[in-house]
């Protein structure tokens, strides 16, 4: 496993106490890059090459008996799940909130989170579509993700149309746009017509307007196409 700094604008990483245990092309550490890089917390980048099984190495076993990326280290404190991790943050760093004060918004804004989280992309993960290939064949390994990509993103669209500003849920940014920019561009690998998602689509174009949603896109980490 590969360590590289990973410099936040105006901040020295040469002290980083985080370590963020990533991979470039996961949708799940690109979540945890973006909160990172609002909050303008410095970090250690330790790349783990899924491609390469380095999950499954005895090091990063120890730190995720799951054998998934994200995992943050703080000191002694380890934490696995980019949602778990992004509370934590939360907790620990209030500073550049990623949830709203009103209960109501934050409830969207933690629904539309989970949603994405619990009911898109684990159906579209590494290990499942590597089974799925094994077990149906290939073109199963690209009809599926999509599948679960539109029936999500066609309740996501409905969740978020009323209540959508200028991001997600209003005018300030939430964990519901944190999730939602990996899993449009995960959606645009499996060829999913995002013009039928207008909402989303446009949200996903202003986010990629800010600086630290474009510091953490794949094509700009340490291990990219590793
Ligand atoms: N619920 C977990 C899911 C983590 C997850 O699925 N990570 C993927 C990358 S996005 C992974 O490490 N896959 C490796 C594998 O399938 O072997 C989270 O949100 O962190």
């Amino acid at each position: 496993m590969a360590s590289i700094s990973q410099e936040t604008p105006g901040i020295s990483s040469t002290s980083a106490r985080l370590k963020l245990y990533s991979f470039w092309r996961s949708s799940c550490a690109w979540r945890v890059r973006i909160a990172l890089n609002l909050k303008g917390l410095p970090y250690e980048y330790k790349a783990v090459n899924l491609r390469q099984g380095e999950q499954f190495s005895e090091e990063f076993t120890k730190l995720n008996p799951i054998h998934f990326v994200p995992t943050l280290v703080d000191g002694d404190i380890i934490v696995a799940d980019s949602l778990a991790i992004l509370l934590y943050l939360e907790d620990k760093f209030p500073g550049h909130p990623l949830l709203p004060d009103d209960l109501q918004s934050k409830a969207i804004s933690l629904q539309a989170a989970v949603l994405i989280g619990s009911n898109i992309q684990p159906l579209q993960n590494m290990g499942v579509l590597n089974l799925i290939q094994e077990k149906l064949g290939p073109k199963e390994h690209q009809a599926w993700p999509k599948h679960f990509i539109e029936k999500g993103f066609t309740a996501l669209e409905k969740l978020l149309k009323d209540v959508a500003g200028k991001y997600s849920v209003g005018d300030k940014l939430t964990l519901a746009d944190i999730f939602l920019v990996p899993q449009v561009y995960n959606a645009r690998s499996y060829n999913v017509d995002m013009s039928k998602f207008p909402t989303l689509n446009r949200i996903d174009q202003a986010l990629a307007e800010l600086p630290e949603f474009q510091a953490a896109v794949p094509e700009r980490q340490p291990d990219a196409k590793a």
